[in-house]
């Protein structure tokens, strides 16, 4: 320090500060020489405290890139797994939650019941009153549908006017006839298309499983023919033969 006056390290202490805050390459070769030969633990510590904030600040940034990135993921992830129109489950999310209902049935003793449903002339509604009321319509049989099942159940839309319900813990044959009459009642009640009010009906197939028995395809064809087998007959519902493991 014998070289410099007390006035001139301060003023150089000034420009330096100065350099550092603004980034600037050390100001001049006194300052320069300066603070190599008497500070360069300052230099350092103010250099790691800038790198420092540097860091901190993209860290951030990479924080909220992640977070942007997981939402998105969410979204490409719900969408993937849920019908556009009436945000109902859809096919694919469906049958992956059949084939571990099915799974799981052996180990908690349960047993499953699948729904098969299926709007009657539905093809008429488009026709008569357009693609957007028949739209408007699918999304109607949806909601009633949701709001008529347990909150356990899972209710999706398989596609076109079909839609599908999965239900644990239904041990008799007498509960899920009344829960499908019950169905039949609320998707009936008369809705408002364009200010027209139509009244609509649905098609059930009803396939159960014993501990065992069954796997999710199959179950879901079972409800899907006995669908068929309610439509022909004008039933409202029809029960699926329970088939032979491995029939
Ligand atoms: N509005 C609308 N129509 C759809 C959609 N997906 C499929 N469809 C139509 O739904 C109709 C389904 O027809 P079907 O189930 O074969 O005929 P249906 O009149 O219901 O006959 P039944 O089931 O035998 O009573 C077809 O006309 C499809 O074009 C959709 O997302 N929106």
């Amino acid at each position: 320090m014998g070289h410099f006056t007390l006035n001139q390290r301060a003023r150089m202490a000034i420009r330096i500060n100065l350099a550092l805050i603004h980034d600037e390459k050390p100001v001049t070769k006194t300052c320069s020489d300066f603070l190599f030969a008497h500070c360069p633990t300052m230099l350092e510590g103010q250099r790691l405290a800038g790198e420092t904030d540097r860091l901190r600040a993209e860290l951030e940034s990479l924080k909220r890139e992640i977070a942007s990135l997981r939402e998105e993921e969410a979204v490409i992830r719900h969408s993937a797994r849920h019908d556009e129109l009436t945000g109902l489950p859809n096919r694919a999310h469906f049958a992956a939650c059949l084939e571990d209902g099915i799974k799981q049935q052996s180990l908690k003793d349960d047993r499953l019941a699948v729904f098969f449903m299926d709007v009657d002339h539905f093809k008429e509604v488009n026709d008569r009153y357009g693609h957007a009321a028949g739209d408007a319509l699918l999304r109607v049989v949806a909601t009633r549908l949701h709001r008529a099942m347990r909150k356990d159940d899972m209710v999706c839309r398989l596609g076109g006017d079909e839609f599908a319900c999965l239900l644990h813990g239904m041990p008799d044959n007498t509960q899920l006839a009344r829960l499908a009459r019950k169905l039949l009642v609320s998707i009936a009640t008369p809705c408002n298309l364009n200010g027209v009010m139509v009244e609509v009906h649905i098609s059930i197939g009803i396939a159960t499983t014993h501990q065992g028995h069954g796997e999710g395809h199959n179950l879901l064809a079972m409800a899907d023919e006995a669908m068929y087998k309610a439509k022909r007959s004008n039933s409202g519902y029809a029960f699926a033969e329970l088939r032979a493991p491995g029939a």
